[in-house]
């Protein structure tokens, strides 16, 4: 991007005790705390869901509700659980994602043995489960209604660079297995390791799975079955873009949140706007103008570029109870200057972003008709937005 101009030292810093998170390997295992550089990062917010103030709408919501019709423990903790053959790259898939390891490293991941548990305090509380490829989910020695009575969604992996068949069965006898008890589940497919294949190969093999899939559920009677497919790699942002579906079909406002952002883009003739976590760079809502993977990479680069400068610049903002988290850091900044001004040129566009509050930023790919000298416009409306997300998500506030 050439010649950027930073209004000002971009996001504030989050300490490594923003992302807790508790990990069990086991139901027997107990949970443990793990150190601070393998902590989560897809956090917070939504915990108090049932009080967010829902503007009333004539369109049925599109999603699922997040208060899952199969929970029966009710305790509103969607669990994504990952499920998939050996070596598929399902434990890669949770590491790269929600802990940052580099996919390189990948390769040194052990096969996992025990279902591993994951809770993530995040700006939505959810759980991730990582099933061992081996496991037979349906065995009569497993509680099937413990795994499957919370569920957010089912992930299943199948790795696009080896023989699926196999898989595809399994996926299947899952599906119809679960359909008596749990008709709504959100069955979401990654066609993974796509990376390692020709542009048409990859194509073909897509279409054959999302083909054989459907196929066999249509010979059992099951059409229209919630099954959705991508194609995902941990070695660029497709895997990022695909748990931003997945995770947004959990967010009951998300008609909501997408309605404003179509408002925002309309009026500050905004070409594309993005509402990230800023940490893993998962979107939790966009407008509803077609998406495409560039322009998300190109949010997704830009976050990375400010979350760096604010290694360097960012302060400490004061906890919910008033105290730094830092107390060594005397920092003088006004608490407005929490919410930031970034813009950068890159050819005839603007990249605008703006921290929306700690978890959240708006990222934006402006318009040609949108130049910097309305930037005061757009702080206004953008500002307009922020207060109306607030009353959204009043917990993103706190
Ligand atoms: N090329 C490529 N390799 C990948 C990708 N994702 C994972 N892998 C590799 O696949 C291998 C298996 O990954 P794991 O994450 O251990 O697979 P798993 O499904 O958890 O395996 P089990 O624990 O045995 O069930 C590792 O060597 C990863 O580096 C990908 O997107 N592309």
């Amino acid at each position: 991007m050439d010649s950027p101009y930073l209004h000002s030292p971009a996001l504030s810093q989050h300490s490594p005790s923003d992302y807790d998170r508790e990990q069990d390997e086991d139901p027997q295992a107990g949970s443990s705390r793990l150190k601070p550089a393998a902590q989560l990062t897809l956090m917070r917010y939504l915990q108090d869901l049932p009080d967010a103030d829902i503007p009333p709408s004539p369109v049925p919501p599109r999603f699922h509700t997040g208060r899952l019709p199969n929970s029966k423990a009710g305790d509103g903790k969607p669990r994504l659980l990952l499920m998939g053959q050996r070596r598929s790259g399902k434990s890669s898939i949770s590491s790269v994602v929600f802990h940052k390891l580099p996919p390189s490293e990948t390769l040194y991941l052990e096969t996992t043995t025990r279902i591993k548990k994951e809770s993530m305090h995040s700006f939505m509380d959810f759980q991730v489960w990582d099933f061992p490829g081996h496991l037979d989910y349906f065995d009569p020695a497993f509680d099937v209604d413990n795994i499957f009575d919370e569920i957010g969604a089912l992930i299943w992996v199948i790795d696009a660079q080896d023989e699926y068949l196999d898989a595809i069965m399994r996926l299947n006898t899952t599906i119809l297995n679960l359909q008596h008890s749990y008709p709504n589940i959100n069955v979401e497919v990654f066609v993974h390791k796509v990376d390692g294949l020709s542009e048409d190969y990859k194509s073909d093999t897509f279409r054959d799975i999302i083909q054989r899939v459907q196929d066999e559920l249509s010979d059992h009677g099951y059409e229209n079955a919630p099954v959705s497919f991508y194609q995902t790699s941990i070695y660029d942002h497709s895997i990022f873009e695909a748990f931003s579906k997945v995770i947004q079909k959990l967010i009951p406002q998300l008609p909501t949140l997408e309605a404003l952002l179509n408002s925002l883009c309309s009026n500050c003739h905004i070409e594309k706007a993005y509402l990230f976590d800023v940490l893993s760079k998962i979107y939790i809502a966009t407008d509803t103008s077609p998406t495409d993977i560039g322009s998300y990479e190109i949010c997704s680069d830009y976050i990375d570029v400010v979350v760096d400068v604010s290694e360097i610049y960012g302060w400490d903002r004061p906890s919910e109870n008033g105290h730094k988290e830092n107390p060594e850091i005397d920092e003088t900044g006004n608490n407005d200057a929490e919410s930031l001004i970034t813009m950068e040129r890159k050819g005839n566009n603007y990249l605008y972003l703006r921290e929306i509050n700690k978890y959240l930023a708006l990222i934006c790919l402006m318009g040609d008709d949108s130049p910097a000298e309305k930037k005061a416009l757009i702080d206004y409306n953008v500002g307009v937005f922020q207060q109306a997300l607030g009353q959204v998500f009043p917990r993103a506030e706190r």
